[in-house]
């Protein structure tokens, strides 16, 4: 099982995804995904220069050596940049050895532990009403769980909101970052209304999902979580930048909305605090920014001691590859919880053909060997790279302040 040859394919069906193909002497193949949200080029230098070259001639069954030949070896540890890279050959490695095993992943990795996979879509409005009629429209196809983001008035650009009627929400929307202007005054009065009004027409079932993208500060997010419990929300997401785990003591101390972190998170020392304390609820490292298959299942494991289940981030700026892996973990991993669902663009899908289905708001997955997920490298090529950047935040005095 010798490597033989390891390449990227950089492609823009709709927006930017970097795609690792490593191939063995065999003819096996393996994809993963090495695609950073605007930070695309600096994981394809790091790979292409310090990283492919040392991959030819190891063994591709070795994923655990390779991987802290990779980690270690690089002596500069962790950082979003290494650990994409990281996580896409920790990807392809994996998808190889179910491929040599004749097995699909979820089954190398211990079996089904569920028969379907749980997932949350984005119901986003302009404005409350906006949001109340995409709730229901969700509802409609089967969704068991929303993530609920409206426009807040005299805030002229909201997070998950599409810039104009009917167009999908795409965060790195322009070459050089947009910058967007936020009040936490006006967000804070006006979420728990629109909680409200999604609980009071739909009723207690459906479950809901928030994201505050990281803007408030540990006080205010222990104030949001209070006013949002009688609305029992499945989770209140990112209330807080996180690189100050202690931040989480307080929040929890004043509110029993669950917690989930970690979509920027990239190593299980990321958590330990907060799962060792308990101050969270839900982990949301994706697959392909937390060190791969290896590392995030080490992260699951801890995070099972504490009755912490997985989220993962699963937005369209993680390419098909890792949504692929991602339902293989989601139906074996015990301690699941949810997947989120960010539906990619049919060029998207025609680009990554896959084996994963979606079925009455849950994720099915495949049986064919490996995770899945293949890439067509022709079809790829019609679409060139294009630079492209997430806004930046700025409060109305102008303070540069968290997207
Ligand atoms: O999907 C989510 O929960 C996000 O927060 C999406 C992020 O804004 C996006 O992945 C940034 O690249
Ligand atoms: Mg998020």
């Amino acid at each position: 099982m010798k490597i033989s040859d390891a390449y990227l394919i950089v492609s823009s069906p709709g927006r930017n995804f970097v795609t690792l193909k490593i191939v063995t002497e065999s003819g096996t193949y393996g994809i993963g995904d090495a695609t950073l949200n605007g930070r695309e080029m600096a994981v394809v230098a790091y790979l292409e220069e310090h990283v492919l070259p040392a991959l030819i001639g190891r063994d591709a069954s070795r994923i655990e050596d390779i991987w802290h030949y990779l980690y270690r070896g690089a002596y500069w540890r962790r950082g979003p940049v290494t650990m994409a890279a990281i996580s896409a050959v920790d990807l392809a490695l994996w998808d190889i050895k179910a491929k040599a095993a004749d097995m699909p992943l979820y089954q190398l990795l211990g079996g089904k532990s569920r028969e379907r996979v749980m997932t949350y879509a984005h119901c986003t409005g302009r404005d409350i009403e906006g949001c109340l009629a995409e709730v229901e429209r969700h509802i409609a196809l089967g969704y068991r769980a929303v993530r609920v983001q409206a426009g807040v008035p005299g805030i002229a650009t909201i997070y998950g909101v599409a810039k104009r009627e009917g167009e999908r929400y795409e965060p790195a929307d322009a070459e050089l970052p947009a910058e967007h202007v936020w009040s936490t005054e006006k967000y804070l009065n006006h979420v728990p209304k629109l909680f409200a009004a999604v609980r009071e027409r739909f009723g207690d079932d459906i479950h809901l999902l928030h994201d505050v993208h990281h803007r408030l500060t540990p006080i205010e997010a222990a104030r949001l979580g209070k006013a949002v419990e009688p609305y029992h929300l499945f989770w209140l997401e990112d209330c807080v930048p996180a690189e100050n785990q202690e931040s989480f003591r307080l929040i929890r101390q004043h509110t029993t909305t669950p917690l989930a972190v970690g979509e920027v998170f990239n190593s299980i020392h990321d958590y330990r605090e907060l799962l060792e304390n308990q101050w969270i609820d839900y982990i949301r490292t994706p697959l392909s920014h937390g060190g791969g298959i290896t590392h995030v299942r080490r992260i699951a494991d801890l995070a099972g001691l504490y009755h912490v289940r997985t989220g993962f981030h699963g937005p369209t700026d993680l390419s098909p590859v890792c949504l692929g892996a991602a339902v293989h973990f989601d139906t074996w991993v015990p301690n699941f919880g949810i997947q989120e669902h960010m539906p990619h663009t049919p060029e998207t899908d025609a680009v990554f053909p896959h084996d994963y289905r979606f079925e009455d708001g849950h994720f099915l997955v495949g049986e064919s060997p490996g995770h899945g997920v293949d890439i067509d490298e022709s079809r790829a090529a019609q679409y060139p790279y294009k630079r492209a950047s997430l806004p930046v935040n700025r409060l109305e005095d102008g303070t540069l302040w968290h997207w």
